[in-house]
């Protein structure tokens, strides 16, 4: 009888806004026994995920699950890139936007039953300033208000929009320049995207076009943001029609590189790291296996 695929669960406890402490529990329950054999591992703090995910690598599991949001996907994902073990993911952040865009159940049980009866497939990944990111990285209002997200002390969509809300008043655009496709633009940026999938999470669309295997990342440009234009940027995220709706620029590149005016906060997969004025951003395709 061949041996059955193992599987190590790594959770973030931190996840989302359900704080049901039972999830070790019920994901043994769902899972089928005779058909792997799992682990369950809880990360202790910020970073920790990364960590676990290379050393479960390196004990041969063939499928390591992030179970958490964009946060713990990205922190799990960076530990596996240039092993042979695949990412799996049971979502249980305040966005998913990983999962939703690779089409994984939101619901605790469809998902682990879908990681132990996975399809694996491979997906590009982006890099910015050597920071691997699998959903989207940006500059400008999106890392502001993610780096206020995390300083709020509360978590989920509720928070993120009284965030964005309170925050968009005084923010203001930063003087960049971009270099991509041999071009050169001199322009303002309120919010650079780089997309590696089409969406931040919560079904908002930042760059619906986005696939994940195409070897491009999609840049969305919005260089200001006045009243009336954040309105139609609200509702092309929501309607998934932002390139139609004109209020932002397309691009698509593989390499980009981003001089601003003055320091500039960047975030990868929603998570704020820090401000730079420099930024190579690159992508590697179809670095990562993940199991869908
Ligand atoms: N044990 C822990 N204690 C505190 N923070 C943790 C712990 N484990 C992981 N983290 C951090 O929690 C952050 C947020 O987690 P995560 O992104 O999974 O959830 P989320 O923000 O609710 O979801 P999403 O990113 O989908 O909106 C991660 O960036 C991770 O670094």
């Amino acid at each position: 009888m061949p041996a059955k695929p193992r599987i190590c669960f790594l959770i973030n406890p931190n996840s989302g806004t359900d704080r049901r402490q039972d999830v070790p529990a019920l994901i043994t329950h769902c899972l089928d026994a005779d058909d792997v054999d799992h682990e369950i591992r809880l990360t202790r703090y910020a970073g920790h995920a990364e960590q676990l995910a290379r050393q479960a690598a390196a004990e041969g599991f063939r499928t390591v699950v992030a179970v958490g949001g964009d946060g713990t996907v990205n922190e799990v994902g960076r530990g596996l890139l240039g092993t042979t073990t695949a990412l799996g993911i049971v979502p249980r952040g305040s966005g998913n936007g990983l999962a939703r865009h690779l089409r994984i159940p939101l619901a605790l049980p469809a998902a682990v039953q879908r990681v132990c009866r996975p399809t694996f497939q491979r997906i590009d990944v982006g890099h910015i300033n050597g920071r691997a990111f699998f959903c989207t990285a940006g500059l400008g209002f999106d890392a502001h208000v993610s780096k206020c997200f995390a300083e709020a002390g509360t978590r989920g969509l509720s928070t993120y929009v009284k965030v964005a809300l309170r925050e968009y008043r005084h923010y203001r655009s930063t003087a960049v320049t971009v270099t991509l496709n041999g071009e050169t633009l001199h322009t303002d940026c309120y919010v650079l995207a780089f997309a590696n999938a089409a969406q931040y999470g919560n079904n908002a669309y930042i760059a619906p076009l986005a696939d994940i295997r195409d070897g491009l990342l999609d840049l969305c440009l919005i260089d200001s943001l006045p009243i009336v234009r954040a309105v139609r940027v609200s509702l092309g995220l929501a309607l998934g029609n932002l390139p139609a709706s004109g209020a932002a620029v397309f691009h698509t590149s593989r390499h980009i590189r981003v001089q601003a005016a003055a320091p500039l906060g960047f975030h990868v997969d929603g998570d704020y790291v820090a401000a730079a004025q420099d930024f190579e951003v690159a992508l590697t395709p179809l670095a990562l296996e993940v199991a869908t």
